[in-house]
């Protein structure tokens, strides 16, 4: 196992974070029963949350991601009060969750992509007025709240169709604008841009940058998606089998992990490889697989990719690109590679 925080010299290495969220060796234990025989059950624990220790300071957005079954969304629960963790000290805005989950229910809000917090048999407008209610959100704010999130997350055409009829990135829209309706001070987003296309994607992560400038949100982000992290996040850390692996910034993270990107390149003819060198440093792609007129070019992922798609545009025909990047496991795979001596 590594150390916990491995991160990037300087950024976002938990420390001076002044703590509005504060996880103190945290833990969260889980009894289960598991078949060993045909009639024979034994008890077995699972750490899902194995002594995570860290802050995040008011207005900061941070991406908490790893693979599955690191413990991400079991943070996230001991964080809005859902579960309570088994050991350790914990605290969101000086209140201690699972003792005051009521209280700190007005100032926090949740989006677990995977599932729904609105009323499945109801238009969405009607689960936003019993939102309303519940949260006793003075009417002008809600008025206001709910506006914007008309008009920024498109729910306009939305509001009157019941949310079983919603395909999964329009109800994913719905449950952020439910989130934000009262106006909480720290948003937990659990792979909130998971099944929406590239286009609701793009207004989501803007939305959310919006929000956190203009309101200074605090936001706890977890995603499979590492551009949810780039776009929005300068701190990221990642936990596997319970543990805090790394705390930094992303382009930290890609030079640990010797990471790369790929520029999937469409030209208008098939052509030789793609060359681009740079003079004293060699070659600044490398070319992975030629399959007609498409090449894939990986490069370093703590580059840019803006000054390699200029050159492959002023030298080559080019007809489309885009930019892949890599996926979780492999990073945090590449992580241990690196580490083990
Ligand atoms: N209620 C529970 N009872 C028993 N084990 C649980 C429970 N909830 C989670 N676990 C186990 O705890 C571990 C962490 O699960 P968790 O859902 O927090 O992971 P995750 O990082 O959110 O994964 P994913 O990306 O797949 O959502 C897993 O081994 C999971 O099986």
């Amino acid at each position: 196992m590594l150390d916990t925080s491995v991160g990037a010299a300087g950024e976002g290495m938990g420390v001076g974070h002044d703590g509005f969220i504060t996880l103190d060796g945290v833990e969260k234990v889980f009894q289960v029963r598991r078949k060993a025989g045909l009639l024979r059950r034994e008890r077995h624990e699972v750490r899902a949350v194995d002594g995570i220790s860290f802050q995040v300071a008011r207005g900061e957005m941070v991406g908490y991601i790893g693979p599955n079954g690191a413990g991400k969304s079991t943070t996230i629960k001991m964080l809005t009060g859902i579960l309570t963790p088994s050991g350790g000290r914990l605290r969101v805005a000086g209140i201690d969750p699972s003792r005051e989950r009521t209280r700190l229910a007005h100032r926090i809000g949740v989006v677990f992509g995977q599932r729904t917090t609105l009323w499945w048999d109801l238009p969405l407008r009607d689960s936003y007025r019993l939102m309303h209610r519940m949260y006793r959100i003075p009417d002008r704010r809600y008025r206001e709240n709910l506006d914007r999130c008309v008009e920024h997350l498109d729910l306009g055409e939305l509001l009157d169709v019941p949310v079983r009829q919603l395909s999964l990135g329009q109800r994913m829209r719905g449950d952020i604008a439910a989130a934000l309706l009262h106006d909480p001070e720290v948003l937990y987003l659990d792979e909130p841009t998971i099944g929406l296309d590239v286009i609701s994607k793009a207004k989501v992560r803007q939305f959310l940058k919006e929000l956190n400038a203009e309101r200074g949100t605090t936001v706890l982000l977890t995603t499979h998606d590492l551009t949810d992290i780039e776009q929005l996040c300068r701190r990221v850390m990642v936990i596997d089998h319970g543990r805090l692996m790394y705390d930094g910034s992303l382009a930290g993270l890609h030079e640990v992990g010797e990471s790369e990107r790929m520029l999937v390149v469409d030209l208008e003819r098939e052509l030789p490889p793609i060359s681009l060198e740079s003079e004293g440093t060699g070659p600044l792609v490398r070319v992975v697989k030629v399959e007609g007129p498409r090449q894939w070019l990986a490069f370093p992922a703590s580059a840019s990719a803006a000054p390699l798609v200029a050159r492959i545009a002023a030298e080559y025909p080019l007809m489309d690109l885009s930019v892949r990047e890599p996926d979780i496991e492999a990073v945090i795979a590449r992580m241990y590679e690196a580490a083990a001596p």
